[in-house]
């Protein structure tokens, strides 16, 4: 924030802090015209006859103008993008107290790392370590740092301004609430402008992913397991401003994963999935893998495994297949060429 004025454009600055036109006016700045210009450009303009006649103070007025921007935003409780390039995990210690066999990992924005280890080894809380942006001061001992750095400790106390948006197995719902209802307020809290239209699209999504299909009226509580994760999917990748998704087992959410993981990695997030699933799991960039709560081995894609990921999602579609024929109520026959390629 200290340098914004320096390099946006007043155009950009307006429409992102409309409340700027008030500090212009009550300095007695009149920037129409110089939307393309920088806040200093502009005031480098004036000559420095004008600058003496209209007292015009350069580095004043734009130290003003960043504080009244500052103070505007933590009054109004704007929520700032924050943007994300990267995020580090340092190595901290497993169960037994031995270091992990890593020293660092860099993840950067739009990747997908899956977490695999045996059920206990520890996937949840290394999810646990990233949401609370752990500082040498959990079990594991490992440190998060977020581009480079330790990040700002607004993170873990604002529930306005977060990092992380958490995809959990139990999402009930308790609010008395239709599913409208429901994103409206969401989209009101983010300050968006066109509701309606975002909402819509959430819904649509939303839809895209669940099995059963559900609209604006139904109550929230009334939602199936798998719906309310689709509806709580599409809503976290497209009206949540967190950087940074983890998602704990979608396998037995009853959506389609593939479907979901796509639409939260096209919002560029960083997305960390803790998964025992195998086409999950080959659906990550990298995987990490735990063991005894250590991070044991970082492992990239093979072309080998992109082969594999290629046939397991044949024998999954051929599963779907099969799971749909039950539930409508079929009976299965033998099915000789499905496992070929
Ligand atoms: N490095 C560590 N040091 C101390 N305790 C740890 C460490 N890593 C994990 N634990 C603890 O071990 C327990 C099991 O870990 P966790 O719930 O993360 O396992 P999991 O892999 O997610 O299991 P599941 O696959 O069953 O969901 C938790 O109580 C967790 O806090």
């Amino acid at each position: 924030m200290k340098n914004k004025v320096n390099s946006i454009k007043i155009g950009e600055l307006k429409q992102k802090y409309p409340f700027i036109i008030d500090y212009f006016a009550a300095n007695k700045l009149n920037v129409d015209g110089y939307e393309d210009y920088s806040f200093k450009e502009y005031l480098e303009h004036f000559t420095e006859e004008e600058k003496e006649q209209w007292a015009i103070d350069t580095e004043v007025l734009m130290e003003g103008l960043n504080l009244y921007i500052n103070q505007m935003v933590e009054f109004l409780g704007i929520k700032e993008e924050t943007s994300v390039k990267s995020l580090t995990i340092l190595a901290g210690r497993d169960k037994s107290g031995n270091k992990e066999g890593f020293e660092k990992i860099s993840i950067k924005s739009g990747e997908i790392i899956s977490i695999v280890g045996p059920t206990g080894s520890g996937k949840s809380r290394l999810l646990a370590d990233i949401e609370w942006a752990a500082q040498n001061d959990t079990p594991t001992g490992r440190t998060i740092l977020i581009n480079d750095e330790v990040p700002d400790k607004k993170w873990r106390f604002s529930s306005n301004n977060r990092l992380v948006a958490q995809l959990s197995q139990n999402m009930n719902f308790v609010m008395d609430l239709t599913v409208h209802e429901f994103l409206i307020l969401h989209a009101k809290s983010r300050m968006v402008e066109n509701e309606e239209e975002v909402v819509k699209n959430i819904i649509e999504e939303a839809n895209n992913l669940a099995g059963e299909k559900f609209d604006l009226n139904t109550p929230i509580t009334s939602l199936s397991g798998g719906q309310s994760r689709a509806l709580m999917i599409a809503d976290t990748a497209i009206l949540s401003s967190s950087p940074i998704v983890l998602i704990d087992e979608i396998e037995n959410a009853g959506i389609d994963r593939k479907k979901a993981l796509h639409l939260l990695v096209s919002s560029d997030k960083v997305v960390l999935m803790a998964t025992h699933d195998p086409i999950l799991a080959l659906m990550g960039d990298r995987r990490i893998v735990i063991k005894n709560g250590g991070i044991k081995d970082i492992i990239e894609i093979s072309d080998e495994e992109k082969e594999v990921l290629f046939q397991l999602e044949k024998m999954d579609s051929v599963i779907q297949q099969m799971r749909n024929s039950l539930r409508n109520g079929e009976k299965l026959e033998r099915c000789n060429n499905c496992y070929r390629n």
